[in-house]
């Protein structure tokens, strides 16, 4: 077990090869905070629900899919509401931020934190930071109530605004101490999750009674752990209505390609997904699958040969594929505010790559391209999304009253959990070309994987599996490839 204000992962061993990789709490550096009863018994809602607070000892495997006599393996801590609460209701300030790019669902788990914090546990001061980490310093903040938030969740985009960079630890840190701020909201990708952390280590530096919680956001999904973020499922859905339409146009038209481009910038788990929910894809490239244009098994002679056999042909690609065949004398050094390495357009060079193919050829082409980049990002929630956030959103709330700090509430395994940062920050989730699921996408669309025997075992070695969800794959260990910026 770490000391009090070491920065140490807190882990607990248990018999038959049992590990909770556990989260920080309150007291492991402010031994003697009083606990209270929590306010949730005497709701009227919750009062029926037999056994509703979580046992102090439940925990939620990272693998489920075991062998016999393997290990139990590591655990993260099960999330919930707890009996005995760190914080009275009118102690508590709160405040809430989105950091990075946008994702459908910010706006209902702004507005369930919101709820679960004023309907749940009688929380009346709450915050809104106004543009992401740099409005903790440089704007002014939005008082939030369950008034304020009631019909965002129908909305796209995040009501606080967001943005890149202008992570300024001390600045933060001064702030929150400054206004009084005991629980701190973080909603963002692997960025804003690393932000977190170095704000929750600088917290506990201090000495303060604050607790300090992420929450997974990412349209790529690119966040390790956790079964899929939120708004996920609702891109899917979207980029179906572009494609729908590149089929359309793909179909009307003599040798019609419908050209798709999606986000993904290293991982292509959204091309994947949209591409088997589809059936109407011909074509998925993404970053974690190398391809080429020319010659023999190439990209061109299979677009000839599907246009041959079918007379149109739909292909999807993930915005980070390809970016190495494109041409070399263009900067690829360039870094957003945050440090994620700027993509240059694959789409555009790749659809002209394509015609200019065609043309030299003489053959006959129309080629549609379609650039919904934004567009599914933008969007409200689906249904299913709706809930998601909500369940979210609670968890992080009973973990901050119940004295947790420094972890991403997260699903695993389809059961909300507390996860340490490092987890959540160590690694990259990428889909594994090697797994189950991307086999079951190059079935569907019957395409080349464009890899050689040799790049399938290197690629073996290298990136054991990485599922989204459960993608059938047991025997190979939970590792994932790490991606520098
Ligand atoms: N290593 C880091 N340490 C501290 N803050 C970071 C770090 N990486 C990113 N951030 C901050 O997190 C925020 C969001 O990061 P970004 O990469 O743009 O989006 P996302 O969180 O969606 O990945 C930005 O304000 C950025 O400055
Ligand atoms: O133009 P922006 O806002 O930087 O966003 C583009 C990037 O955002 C993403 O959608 C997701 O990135 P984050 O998870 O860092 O927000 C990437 O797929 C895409 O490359
Ligand atoms: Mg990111």
């Amino acid at each position: 077990m770490s000391s009090p204000r070491s920065n140490k992962p807190k882990i607990v061993n248990g018999p038959g090869g049992y590990m909770l990789q556990d989260v920080p709490h309150l007291i492991d550096y402010l031994p003697d905070l009083p606990t209270y009863p929590n306010p949730l018994q005497d709701n009227p809602a919750y009062s029926v629900v037999k056994q509703y607070f979580v046992d102090a000892d439940d925990s939620v495997p990272e693998k489920v899919v075991v062998h016999k006599d393997g290990p139990r393996g590591i655990h993260f801590r099960r999330a919930g509401p707890r009996q005995k609460v760190y914080f009275e209701s009118d102690e508590v300030h709160a405040c809430i931020v989105t950091c990075g790019g946008l994702c459908p669902g910010l706006n209902t788990v702004i507005r369930e934190i919101v709820s679960s914090l004023s309907y749940m546990y009688g929380v009346k001061r709450i915050l809104g930071i106004d543009g992401g980490y740099r409005g903790f310093y440089a704007k002014n903040t939005i008082p939030l109530n369950s008034k304020v938030v009631n019909d965002i969740h129908k909305r796209g985009g995040t009501i606080l605004g967001t943005s890149r960079g202008g992570h300024d630890t001390t600045k933060i840190v001064d702030s929150i101490q400054d206004r009084g701020i005991n629980q701190v909201y973080i909603i963002g990708g692997d960025g804003t999750q690393r932000g977190a952390s170095v704000i929750f280590e600088e917290i506990r530096r201090r000495g303060l009674k604050v607790a300090v919680v992420g929450i997974p956001k990412t349209i790529d999904n690119d966040i390790p752990v956790i079964d899929k973020s939120f708004g996920f499922d609702t891109a899917v859905e979207e980029a179906q209505r572009a494609i729908n339409a590149a089929h359309v146009e793909a179909e009307s038209n003599e040798n019609g390609i419908g050209f798709v481009k999606l986000m993904g910038r290293y991982s292509g788990f959204i091309a994947m997904y949209a591409t088997l929910a589809s059936r109407d894809v011909d074509c998925c490239l993404i970053p974690e699958s190398p391809f080429y244009l020319e010659g023999e098994g190439g990209l061109f002679e299979f677009i000839e040969r599907r246009l041959k056999e079918n007379g149109h042909m739909v292909i999807v690609l993930a915005e980070g594929a390809g970016q190495d065949l494109m041409c070399k004398s263009m900067d690829s050094t360039l870094k957003d505010a945050s440090g994620n390495k700027l993509l240059k357009d694959v789409g555009l060079w790749l659809s002209q790559s394509i015609k200019d193919y065609f043309n030299k050829n003489k053959m006959v082409m129309n080629l549609k391209y379609i650039d919904p980049t934004y567009m599914i990002r933008a969007v409200p929630s689906n249904a299913s999304d709706n809930v998601y956030c909500t369940l979210l959103a609670q968890s992080a709330v009973h973990g901050a009253m119940a004295g947790y700090t420094g972890y991403t509430s997260g699903l695993v395994n389809g059961r909300q959990t507390y996860i340490p940062y490092y987890r959540i920050t160590e690694t990259q989730n990428n889909v594994v070309i090697t797994d189950r699921m991307w086999a079951r996408l190059l079935s569907s669309t019957n395409q080349p994987s464009f890899l050689g025997p040799k790049d399938i075992s290197e690629e073996k070695k290298e990136l054991p599996e990485t599922p989204l969800l459960d993608d059938g794959a047991v025997d190979i260990p939970p590792v994932t490839k790490e991606v520098t910026k």
